[in-house]
């Protein structure tokens, strides 16, 4: 039997704290959720706990989706109500997930139907694609025990970026515990923000990066030093919520698109969603979140992509049914986009995308005229060419979406940074432009027209390989000389016939970490997986140029930044 192409599909989740099932109906679109929550006396999540809440609740929240499921029912009593059974396969807490995943096979054989494996993760970004009708966006995952950058290329959703240490929710909800609240600590924080005054704290992202420890121990700090917790909680806000928009911006300029969509419990939370907005529209680009209840973890969001998989025929037999603590996002083949699926959208929808793109992000060529045209985009700047002098000037305009006076830091320590590391970058032989004028309190640059192209679109060419090769080189130059690009992606490199000029420094810092310069390459690595059709050879190339160059270990510790589960 062909699987229907408007499936009725069970879902069930519970990955941590929220015991949940859902009935979701393809041809109606109705989502049916019903969820029970595990709520900690003291402390945060225990795994013990939430895995006998989900032992004691799923029973009832699943009993209730099938009474929905057969009250909804107008096919004959001798069938099942549904036609799959998804589960959350993971990320999650192991107890939790095995829990559930008992309970999702033991329904699949009674109702003799299907089993559906979803990745958490997965799902609650295909909610907000589901949900705002969008083709191909970005994704800015903020949840719990995660925060990443998702985008969709070449069968996978890869990772742009995400945290270095916890989740987003997992930091706020620390500090609140250290303040002596109730988990969870989010809506709190959001709440006690309303009454706040801006503070300065650690403001931490590399390339599409992020990270939270650093901000976290100041602000448990501050506490103790007696400020004030309602300006901590809103200068925590401020702080965490405009590096995850700066970094989703960022995922927006890299890869062209022009849609955003936000999942994840953190999503709830007003500011970030007012600050994403805001930036989505300073840029151009459409923004959508979830109503909160597909937003927060749910089964929802687990029937309905666990209905895409069905439809595509992406089904668990019982003994390939194993739950996966650590399930990454990107380890997920994905088999329900494309081919069927609103393949007539697709097209036009990406066709409306280039448009768009082509409009606001000309080709930037020397002499090409047109001083208007001459204009390009980055995720932080406006870069005009002046084709009488042959050079570009670059403007940090203000970013609406953040505080003022976190902005205005932001501008001037980058634009500084920007002229010294460039010029620095130069005298250890890594070519880059020439600056012939700074001027930090307006964040302006002007800088001589380097390369014919950008990296990023040449990486298909026949010198992808070596150009990449030459990043690896260059990348390792900058390190044995002390410092890190900060941002090293396939936009950020400028190439033409006999060189490879790097640019935008405006991240960068000195360091004589190992773990710092591995990270660059993390960055850079991640770009290329963003926006090449072929990674793997660019990968390697990036190694081999470092190899020549630079220091074995850094290539070593790489390994280890890949290897790490960032799921704390
Ligand atoms: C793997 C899975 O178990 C995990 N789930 C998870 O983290 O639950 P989720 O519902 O997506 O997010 C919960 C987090 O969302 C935060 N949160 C809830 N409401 C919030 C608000 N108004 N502002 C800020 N944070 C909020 C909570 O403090 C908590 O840290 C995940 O998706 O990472
Ligand atoms: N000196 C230059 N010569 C030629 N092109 C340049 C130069 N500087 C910038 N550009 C072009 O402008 C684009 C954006 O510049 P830049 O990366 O400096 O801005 P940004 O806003 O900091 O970008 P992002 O943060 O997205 O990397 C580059 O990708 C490149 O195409
Ligand atoms: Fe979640």
């Amino acid at each position: 039997m062909s699987p229907s192409s408007a499936p009725r599909v069970l879902g069930i989740e519970g990955t941590a704290w929220a015991a949940s099932a859902a009935v979701f109906d393809a041809e109606t679109d109705d989502v049916f959720i019903e969820t029970d929550a595990y709520e900690p006396e003291s402390g945060g999540i225990h795994p013990r706990e939430s895995a006998e809440h989900m032992h004691d609740a799923i029973p009832a929240v699943v009993e209730r989706a099938l009474d929905h499921a057969h009250e909804t029912f107008d096919g004959p009593d001798s069938e099942p109500p549904v036609d799959a059974v998804a589960f959350s396969r993971g990320p999650g807490l192991g107890p939790c997930l095995r829990t559930v995943g008992t309970a999702a096979r033991a329904l699949s054989q009674s109702l003799g139907v299907p089993l559906v494996g979803v990745n958490h993760m997965v799902a609650h970004l295909e909610i907000g694609r589901h949900t705002a009708d969008f083709d191909s966006p970005v994704c800015l995952n903020a949840s719990g025990a995660n925060a990443h950058l998702l985008a969709y290329r070449n069968g996978r959703y890869r990772v742009l970026g995400e945290t270095m240490d916890t989740g987003v929710g997992n930091a706020i909800d620390k500090f609140t515990r250290h303040v002596g609240w109730s988990h969870p600590g989010g809506p709190k924080v959001e709440q006690a923000a309303k009454d706040g005054e801006f503070i300065d704290l650690p403001y931490v992202v590399k390339g599409m990066d992020f990270s939270f420890s650093g901000i976290m121990s100041a602000a448990k700090q501050r506490y103790d030093d007696d400020v004030a917790v309602a300006d901590i909680c809103y200068s925590l806000q401020e702080t965490i919520f405009a590096m995850l928009t700066e970094v989703s911006e960022r995922a927006l300029s890299l890869t062209g698109s022009d849609e955003l969509v936000l999942g994840g419990g953190v999503g709830q939370n007003a500011r970030l969603r007012e600050m994403l907005a805001a930036m989505c529209d300073q840029r151009g680009a459409d923004f959508h979140a979830p109503e909160p209840r597909f937003l927060r973890d749910n089964a929802g969001m687990i029937a309905v992509l666990g209905a895409k998989m069905y439809a595509a025929d992406d089904t668990l037999a019982l003994e390939d049914s194993r739950v996966d603590p650590n399930f990454r996002p990107d380890q997920v083949p994905v088999t329900w986009r494309g081919g069927s699926e609103r393949s007539e959208d697709l097209e036009t929808a990406s066709g409306d995308a280039k448009t768009r793109e082509q409009r606001e992000e000309p080709e930037l060529a020397p002499g090409r005229g047109a001083s208007r045209d001459d204009q390009v985009r980055g995720a932080e700047a406006l870069v005009d060419l002046d084709p009488a002098t042959g050079r570009v000037r670059k403007r940090r305009k203000p970013k609406t979406y953040r505080h003022p006076t976190l902005d205005d830091r932001l501008r001037r320590e980058r634009t500084t940074l920007e002229a010294r590391l460039t010029n620095l970058a130069r005298r250890e032989g890594v070519p880059t432009p020439v600056l012939s004028d700074v001027d930090p309190r307006e964040a302006r640059l002007e800088l001589e027209f380097v390369g014919a192209a950008d990296l990023r679109d040449e990486l298909g060419s026949d010198r992808g390989v070596a150009y990449v090769r030459d990043v690896g080189r260059h990348l390792a130059r900058l390190h044995e000389a002390g410092f890190v690009h900060g941002d090293p992606t396939t936009r950020n490199v400028r190439v033409n016939a006999d060189r490879t000029y790097l640019i935008d420094f405006g991240l960068g810092y000195h360091t004589d970490h190992i773990e710092d310069y591995a990270m660059d390459l993390h960055v850079f690595d991640q770009s290329l997986v963003g926006t090449a059709d072929d990674p793997e050879p660019l990968r390697d190339a990036v190694r081999e140029g470092y190899r020549d160059v630079g220091d074995e270990r850094v290539l070593e510790r790489l390994r280890d930044v890949e290897g790490r589960g960032r799921y704390t």
